[in-house]
C-alpha cells in the first residue's frame, strides 16, 4: 500500500491553519518565515516554491530573499545578522546547496539558534544527539510523522537507513534509535548492500540516486520510504531513490515521489516556524 505524504502534508497544514487563525487575536501577529535564496540551483526552485506554498495555505507570513550566485560569504552573514536581529522574524532558512566559495557551515551557524527551522545549527544537532529539546529537521521529522501515522510499529525491529548525511541519513537514523528500532546505517562504501537492505523491516533511503534501490533489495513486506529528489535520466522527471514500480509489490508499505516525504518535509518546515513563533511570543 502507498503511504501517501501528500495527504498527511494536508492534513497536517490544515489543523495549522486552525491554529494560526487565533494568532493575531492571541498574539498580535503572524509567525514569519525568511527563506533565503542564493543562486538558481535547480533542485532549490522547486523546493521554495513549495514552502510558499504551503506557507500561504498556513496562512504564516513568508518572505524570500534572492542574491545572485556570486554573493559574497560577508554579505551573506551580514544578511543573516540582519534577520537574527529582526524581531519579526521567526525562522530563518538559508537555502542549501550554497556555492562553494560560501562555507556553508560557518553561514549555518550564524544563524540564532532559536530561528533556525532546518534544526541544522550546531547546537541543534547537539541536542538531538543528547536527547535535548531541539528543533528536529525537517525531512527526518517528517519521515517520523508519516510512519507513525501509518501504525508503523518501531520498537525491537530492524530499520536500515542507505545514506549518512547531516541532514537526513544521521538524524533519521537517530530518531529511530529513540524509538528503539535496531538501526543499521549502510552507504556507498557497505560490502552486500542488498544482503544487509534485503534483511531491513523498515528501509529509508536517501542517497540521491535515481532508482538506486531494486526490487532483489527489498525483503517481503519491508515499510519502504524514499527520501530521493532526483530527476530521472530517461524522462526528465521527478523521482526518487527508489524504483517504485518494481519494489511497490514486495513492500507493505512504500512512499512515492513526488507526493511522499517532499511535502512532510514542507508541512515539518511550516511547523517548526509556528513552534519557533510560539516560543518567543508566549514567554
Ligand atoms: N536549507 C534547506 N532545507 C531543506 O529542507 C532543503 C534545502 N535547503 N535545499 C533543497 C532540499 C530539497 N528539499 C525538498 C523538499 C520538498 C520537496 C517536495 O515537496 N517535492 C514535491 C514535488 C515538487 C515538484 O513536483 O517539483 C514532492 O515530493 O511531492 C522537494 C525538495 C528541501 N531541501
Amino acid at each position: 500500500m502507498v503511504i501517501s505524504g501528500k495527504e498527511l502534508a494536508a492534513a497536517c497544514k490544515a489543523k495549522m491553519a486552525e491554529q494560526v487563525k487565533t494568532f493575531p487575536e492571541k498574539y498580535g501577529r503572524l509567525p514569519h518565515l525568511v527563506v533565503v535564496l542564493v543562486g538558481e540551483d535547480a533542485g532549490s526552485v522547486s523546493y521554495v516554491t513549495g514552502k510558499t506554498k504551503a506557507a500561504d495555505e498556513v496562512g504564516i507570513l513568508n518572505t524570500t530573499i534572492r542574491k545572485p550566485a556570486d554573493i559574497s560569504e560577508e554579505e551573506l552573514l551580514k544578511i543573516i545578522d540582519d534577520l537574527n536581529a529582526d524581531d519579526t522574524v521567526d525562522g530563518i532558512l538559508i537555502q542549501l546547496p550554497l556555492p562553494k566559495h560560501i562555507d556553508s557551515d560557518k553561514v549555518i551557524a550564524r544563524i540564532r539558534q532559536e530561528k533556525d527551522v532546518d534544526g541544522f545549527h550546531p547546537l541543534n544537532v547537539a541536542a538531538l544527539w543528547q536527547k535535548q529539546p531541539c528543533v528536529l529537521p525537517c525531512t527526518p521529522k517528517g519521515i517520523m510523522k508519516l510512519l507513525k501515522d501509518s501504525g508503523v510499529e518501531l520498537a525491537g525491529r530492524k530499520a536500515v537507513v542507505i545514506g549518512r548525511s547531516t541532514i537526513v541519513g544521521l538524524p533519521v537514523a537517530k530518531l529511530l534509535l529513540d524509538e528503539n528500532a535496531t538501526v543499521t546505517i549502510t552507504h556507498s562504501r557497505t560490502k552486500n548492500l542488498a544482503d544487509v537492505t534485503r534483511e531491513a523491516e523498515i528501509l529509508v533511503v536517501a542517497i540521491g540516486r535515481p532508482k538506486f534501490v531494486t526490487a532483489d533489495m527489498v525483503g517481503d513486506g519491508a515499510v519502504v520510504i524514499d527520501v530521493g529528489v532526483n530527476r530521472d535520466p530517461e524522462t526528465g522527471k521527478l523521482c526518487g531513490d527508489v524504483d517504485f514500480e518494481a519494489c511497490e509489490p514486495k513492500a507493505s508499505l512504500i512512499t512515492k515521489v513526488p507526493g511522499g516525504v517532499g511535502p512532510m518535509t514542507i508541512a515539518c518546515l511550516i511547523e517548526n516556524t509556528i513552534e519557533a513563533f510560539l516560543k518567543k511570543v508566549a514567554k
